[in-house]
């Protein structure tokens, strides 16, 4: 066979992804995998060299590369439990993906991770690869790992920092493929827990969830100093069940007060990334694992707004 069908099967099968060179009897191949996941990779790589093989009599050598991804973990926080952190983090992943960015989706919270039902993915179970976790996928383009997958309910309840962190460790270097941005939904609070994976794991920043009471926004504070001491940038504050809207009549009031989140933000000198109502069709779309981020409805439009805030702010970091 001929170098020119040799280099037109390669090409039918790897498209501008393969360079050839020939030395006598040899075929050597190039393969740029950059931004492939690595079932995809095997996938492509066993069909260029059937193709190549099945072309050329002489033996054929490859080699596969790819470019390193600057790969960057947004932290989801929050000071205390029930505020509506992990419904965040999955509608902000969703809307991060929705403005053109490979997310994805870590649920770190070992008391009570949450993300596999936010995410329709209850039934998913990784797989590894050489103990390399593969994310699985989710019907929203964004692919998760979930403490959830790995441990059984309520069996990390005691762990310290450094086991929490370890286990943090399988879930963020899993084979995240061409994942650019991870959301990273930590464990409530701010103990040692969360300061120990935040100071192993180096999010870019970290997003902070409150609610209006008082109570929550001095835990917010907490949270707050946490990243401080971390030496990680805070994107922002988000209030979450600021105001009801009522499902009748639409109209909205505010059973826990009105601003608190954004005073906070203000007096702290920090970015105000938007408040989320409290709505009945949040809470039933995100129990149904519907994220309401991933439709049209008017419930989605308050997630877009602070995505499209954390989008900015990883442009200009
Ligand atoms: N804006 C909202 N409107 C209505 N319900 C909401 C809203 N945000 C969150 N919820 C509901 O509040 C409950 C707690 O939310 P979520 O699990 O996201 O909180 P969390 O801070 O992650 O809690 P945890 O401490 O358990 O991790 C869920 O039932 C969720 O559907």
């Amino acid at each position: 066979m001929t170098q020119d069908v040799t280099k037109a099967a390669v090409r039918a099968a790897a498209g501008d992804r393969a360079t050839l060179r020939f030395d006598g009897t040899r075929a050597g191949i190039v393969l740029d995998a950059t931004g492939l996941g690595g079932a995809e990779r095997d996938a492509l790589e066993a069909k260029v060299r059937a193709a190549a093989e099945a072309a050329w009599s002489g033996e054929v050598r490859m080699v596969v590369t790819a470019e390193r991804i600057n790969r960057r973990i947004i932290a989801v926080a929050s000071g205390k439990g029930g505020v509506g952190k992990s419904t965040l983090a999955a509608n902000l992943a969703i809307a991060l993906k929705a403005r053109g960015r490979r997310v994805g989706l870590v649920d770190a919270d070992i008391y009570g991770p949450s993300q596999p039902r936010l995410m329709a993915a209850e039934d998913e179970r990784p797989t590894a690869k050489d103990k390399v976790l593969d994310p699985v996928a989710t019907p929203f383009g964004v692919p998760m790992l979930s403490m959830g997958q790995l441990i059984a309910p309520g069996k990390a309840i005691a762990w310290r920092g450094p086991m929490a962190a370890g286990a943090l460790t399988q879930l963020v270097d899993a084979d995240w493929g061409a994942t650019d941005t991870l959301v990273l939904d930590l464990p409530p609070g701010t103990g040692d827990v969360q300061l120990t994976m935040v100071q192993k794991h180096k999010p870019a920043g970290a997003v902070i969830v409150s609610t209006p009471q008082d109570l929550a926004l001095i835990d917010a504070t907490r949270a707050i100093d946490l990243f401080d001491k971390a030496g990680i940038p805070i994107i922002g504050l988000v209030e979450n069940m600021a105001g009801y809207i009522c499902p009748h009549c639409g109209e909205a009031s505010d059973p826990f007060g009105n601003g608190g989140a954004q005073e906070t933000a203000a007096r702290l000198g920090l970015p105000f990334l938007g408040r989320v109502p409290l709505a009945i069709g949040i809470r039933t779309a995100s129990d149904a694992g519907a994220p309401p981020a991933a439709g049209n409805g008017a419930d989605g439009v308050a997630f877009h707004t602070i995505a499209a805030a954390v989008d900015d702010w990883l442009h200009q970091h």
